[in-house]
């Protein structure tokens, strides 16, 4: 598969996949997740590979979701090469790969872009990184993954804080509140993961791959919601309150949700 929206390399023991699409700081379209899927399974196959670095191009943004332009031009998130919109698969990928996955945050992780760090086995963070889900500002939510097992990684109460309020998180809240592992000055952020990548790589394989689905087991009943919740986000994006959403934001002004209460 020809990359157009990230990249894939080998360093060390650590396969680094970095999502390119910093003009639109890292948001992502169908493609962009479709070629995240090839990459995560590339690692998974490659006896080289021992760890996965996520991140992303430039230091302004790690992700912050779904590319919401091309949703309000086109009323989806544009077109991949097999046809389908894998949001899903994604995270599942990140979950069932056997190698530990390292999210690398370089900025903001916002919206889609917050719940896939979330999913990745853990989290380092540059200084200026900021947090938060912003779906609900857009008519958009992930009432899977991204509720519940936040709410599992942070507790119900921040949780909750996160997705009702939308309001953004500096790094160190974010180590605070345990959704990050470690800070570390933007010029470090790279050379720390593929550290942490490194001690990685001196393991086990099995016991690491063991381990993970052991951690996996405990949280695998939420992935019967993550089925229902892409259902019911689905139906949400063919409404007019989504239109509403993603149009306002492109006209950089609050939305008008009142009308749908
Ligand atoms: C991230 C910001 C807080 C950064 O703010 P700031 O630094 O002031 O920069 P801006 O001037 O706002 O932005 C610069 C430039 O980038 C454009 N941009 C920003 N975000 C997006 C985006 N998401 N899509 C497209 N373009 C974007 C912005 O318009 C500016 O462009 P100019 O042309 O220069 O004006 C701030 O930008 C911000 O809050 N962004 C919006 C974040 C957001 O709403 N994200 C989407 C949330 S919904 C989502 O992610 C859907 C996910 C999903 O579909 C899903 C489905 C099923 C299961 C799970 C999921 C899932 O959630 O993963």
């Amino acid at each position: 598969m020809n990359y157009e929206d990230v990249s894939y390399e080998i360093s060390d023991a650590a396969a680094i996949i970095t999502i390119n699409r910093p003009d639109r700081l890292n948001s992502f379209r169908a493609r962009t997740i479709e070629e995240l899927i090839h990459a995560f399974k590339r690692a998974w196959a490659s006896r080289d590979v021992a760890a996965v670095i996520l991140t992303a191009a430039g230091n302004r943004a790690f992700c912050v979701g779904g590319d919401q332009k091309i949703f309000n031009e086109t009323g989806s998130y544009g077109t991949s090469e097999n046809g389908l919109w894998e949001i899903d698969e994604l995270h599942t990928v990140i979950r069932n790969i056997p190698k530990p996955v390292i999210a690398a945050i370089n900025g903001h992780a916002i919206g889609g872009g917050h719940v896939i760090h979330v999913l990745c086995d853990v989290t380092i963070a540059a200084e200026h990184a900021k947090f938060g889900q912003a779906g609900p500002r857009v008519a958009s939510f992930d009432a899977g993954w991204g509720a519940a097992y936040l709410a599992r990684t942070i507790g119900e109460k921040r949780a909750r804080e996160i997705w009702f309020f939308c309001r953004q998180y500096t790094a160190q809240q974010a180590l605070e509140w345990g959704l990050v592992n470690k800070v570390v000055p933007g010029e470090q952020l790279l050379d720390e993961a593929k550290a942490w990548a490194k001690d990685a790589a001196a393991m086990s394989p099995t016991a690491l791959k063991a381990l993970k689905y052991g951690f996996n087991a405990d949280s695998a009943q939420i992935f019967g919601a993550v089925k229902m919740a892409a259902v019911s986000l689905e139906l949400l994006g063919s409404t007019e309150e989504s239109a509403e959403g993603k149009q306002a934001f492109v006209d950089k002004r609050p939305p008008n949700f009142a009308q749908f209460r």
